[in-house]
C-alpha cells in the first residue's frame, strides 16, 4: 500500500518501494530528502555495493529533477563528487524513476564541527572546492552545499575524501535561482543571501552561491555555527584558534556581496593549498599569496576562468603576476606530496594546474630563476605524471615560452639547456634526435657560461651533458 508520499509504510525496510531489475538486492534504507528515498543495494552483475535513489512521489517535476541530477552527475568525474552508474524505470511503475550511484559511507560533515584540526579542515574544504571547481567547469552550480550533503568517505586509504551528494537542485548557471521558485527547499543557513532573498538583484555569476556555501562550511567546521550578519566577529568569538589568514579567507567567501567573494572554486582551492604549503620554511613568499590573492581575486578569476570580472581594487599597486610563480611552486609541492601518497589521479590534476601557473608566470615575464628552475625540475622528473609524448610537448612549449621571456640572457640560456637536455634524454632511442637536442643543450649551457664562467651550476650542467655526450670534459669538471 502506497501512502500519499508514495512510500509503502507497511513494507519491509529491506525492500525497495518499487520493483526494479533483479540484479539489485536491497541491503537497507539509507535516508530520504525532500523528494527522494535512498537505499543501499548489492549489484549482482557488477558485484559491488551501490546506492539507489527512488522518487518519493512521482510527478512530472520530480521525475525531471531526478533526470537533471543524473545528467549533472554524469558530466563530472571527481573523487569529491558522487559518481552515477545508471538510471531506469521500475518494472511496474513507469511514472517513476530510480538512479543507481556510488555508495558513499562515512560521517557527515554536520557531525564533525569542532572535532577537526585546522590542517584537516583546510584539506577537506580544499578537496571539496576542487570538486566544485570541476562542477563549475562542466557548467553546473550545486546550489545546496551544506554539512549534511557532504559525506566523508575513506576509499581504502587513510586519506578522508569529502564527497558531495544530492545534486538534485544543481543547475546551469543561468538557471541557478530557479529552484527557489520550484519550492524545493535549500538549506538557508548555508545558502548565499541572494538565494534566500528573491528581492536581491541577481546580476552576479551564479557559481558564487557555491563559494558562499563552501565558506559557510569552513566557518561551520571552526565554530559549529552558520555565519550570520557579522561573520568576522563570530569567528573571533568562537574560533579563537583559527589563524587570521584563514579567517580572512572565510570572511571573503561568505561576503554578502557576491562581487566581494573569492571569485572561483579553483581559486579557493589554490588559496587553501597555498595555505597548507606555507609550512615549507624555504618558501617564504607563499605567506603573501593568500593576502594578495584575496585582494585581487577578481583579476585572478578573470585569468583562470576566462571570465572578465570588474574590480575596484588598485591593480597596478601590487605585482599580481608574481602570484602565478608562487602558486606554481605551491602546486608542484602539492603534486609531489600526492605522488608520495600514490594518489596518481589527483596528482595528475594538480600537475596540470602547476603547469598552467608556471606557464602564466612565463607569459607575464614574472618568472625569475627560482621559479624557472622549479618548473624545469617539475618537467624533468620521471614520475609517471606525463607520458613521453606529453612531456615532449610540454618541454617544447616551455622552451618556446622561455625564448620569449625577458629574463637575463644567461638565465634563459641555462633554462633552455636543461630543457634541451631533458629532450635529448627522452629521445635516447632515436640517435639523430638525441644528438640534435644534446648539441643544442651543450651550446645553450656554453652560452650561459660565457656570461657567468664561475657559475658552478652552469659548469656542472655542462659536465653532465658532456658525459652524456661521451666526450671528454676537458678538465672543467
Ligand atoms: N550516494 C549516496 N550514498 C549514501 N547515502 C546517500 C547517497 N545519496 C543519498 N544518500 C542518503 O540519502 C539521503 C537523501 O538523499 P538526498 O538528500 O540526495 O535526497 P533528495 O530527496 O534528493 O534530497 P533533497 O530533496 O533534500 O534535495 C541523504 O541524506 C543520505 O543520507
Amino acid at each position: 500500500m502506497l501512502t500519499e508520499e508514495g512510500v509503502d509504510k507497511t513494507a519491509d525496510p529491506l525492500r525497495f518501494p518499487y520493483r526494479i531489475a533483479s540484479r539489485y538486492h536491497c541491503k537497507g534504507y539509507l535516508g530520504s530528502g525532500g523528494s527522494g528515498l535512498v537505499f543501499k543495494a548489492w549489484d549482482d552483475l557488477l558485484q559491488r555495493m551501490v546506492a539507489i535513489k527512488f522518487i518519493r512521489n512521482p510527478t512530472f517535476v520530480t521525475r525531471q529533477r531526478l533526470v537533471s541530477e543524473a545528467r549533472a552527475l554524469a558530466k563530472v568525474n571527481h573523487p569529491s563528487l558522487c559518481s552515477i552508474y545508471d538510471i531506469g524505470e521500475p518494472v511496474d511503475e513507469h511514472s517513476s524513476l530510480f538512479m543507481v550511484m556510488e555508495l558513499i559511507e562515512g560521517a557527515r560533515l554536520s557531525e564533525l564541527a569542532g572535532q577537526l584540526n585546522i590542517e584537516t579542515t583546510v584539506r577537506l574544504i580544499q578537496k571539496l572546492a576542487e570538486g566544485v571547481a570541476q562542477l563549475h567547469a562542466a557548467g553546473l552550480v550545486h546550489n545546496d552545499i551544506n554539512p549534511t550533503n557532504v559525506i566523508i568517505k575513506h576509499n581504502n586509504s587513510d586519506e578522508p575524501i569529502p564527497t558531495l551528494i544530492d545534486l538534485s537542485v544543481a543547475d546551469t548557471p543561468s538557471k541557478a535561482y530557479r529552484n527557489r521558485q520550484t519550492g524545493f527547499g535549500l538549506t538557508p543557513l548555508f545558502s548565499a543571501p541572494e538565494q534566500n532573498d528573491p528581492k536581491l538583484k541577481q546580476t552576479h555569476r551564479r557559481e558564487l552561491v557555491d563559494i558562499y556555501s563552501l565558506g559557510a562550511l569552513m566557518f561551520f567546521l571552526f565554530t559549529g555555527q552558520a555565519p550570520t550578519s557579522n561573520p568576522e566577529q563570530q569567528l573571533n568569538e568562537h574560533a579563537a584558534q583559527c589563524p587570521a589568514r584563514l579567517k580572512k579567507l572565510i570572511v571573503k567567501c561568505v561576503a554578502n556581496d557576491p562581487a566581494q567573494r573569492i571569485q572561483s572554486a579553483s581559486l579557493l582551492a589554490q588559496n587553501l593549498a597555498a595555505y597548507r604549503y606555507q609550512r615549507y620554511s624555504w618558501f617564504p613568499v607563499t605567506a603573501l599569496v593568500i593576502t594578495i590573492t584575496i585582494l585581487f581575486t577578481a583579476t585572478i578569476a578573470a585569468f583562470s576562468d576566462n571570465n572578465s570580472i570588474a574590480t575596484t581594487e588598485p591593480l597596478e599597486q601590487i605585482d599580481v603576476e608574481s602570484i602565478w610563480t608562487h602558486q606554481g611552486i605551491a602546486y608542484s609541492l602539492y603534486t609531489k606530496e600526492l605522488l608520495r601518497q600514490n594518489r596518481l589521479r589527483e596528482a595528475r590534476q594538480q600537475a596540470n594546474l602547476t603547469v598552467r601557473f608556471f606557464q602564466s608566470a612565463l607569459k607575464n615575464n614574472s618568472a625569475e630563476i627560482t621559479a624557472l628552475s622549479e618548473f624545469i625540475d617539475f618537467l624533468e622528473r620521471d614520475d609517471g605524471l606525463f607520458n613521453p609524448s606529453e612531456r615532449t610537448a610540454l618541454l617544447l612549449d616551455t622552451a618556446s615560452r622561455i625564448e620569449k621571456t625577458e629574463v637575463e640572457q644567461h638565465i634563459r640560456a641555462y633554462a633552455l639547456a636543461k630543457i634541451y637536455f631533458k629532450l635529448a634524454k627522452l629521445h635516447r632511442s632515436q640517435p639523430h634526435l638525441h644528438s640534435r637536442w644534446r648539441e643544442r643543450a651543450l651550446s645553450a649551457v656554453s652560452s650561459a657560461l660565457e656570461q657567468h664562467p664561475n657559475s658552478q651550476r652552469y659548469q656542472q650542467l655542462r659536465c653532465i651533458i658532456k658525459a652524456e655526450n661521451q666526450q671528454s670534459s676537458g678538465g672543467t669538471c
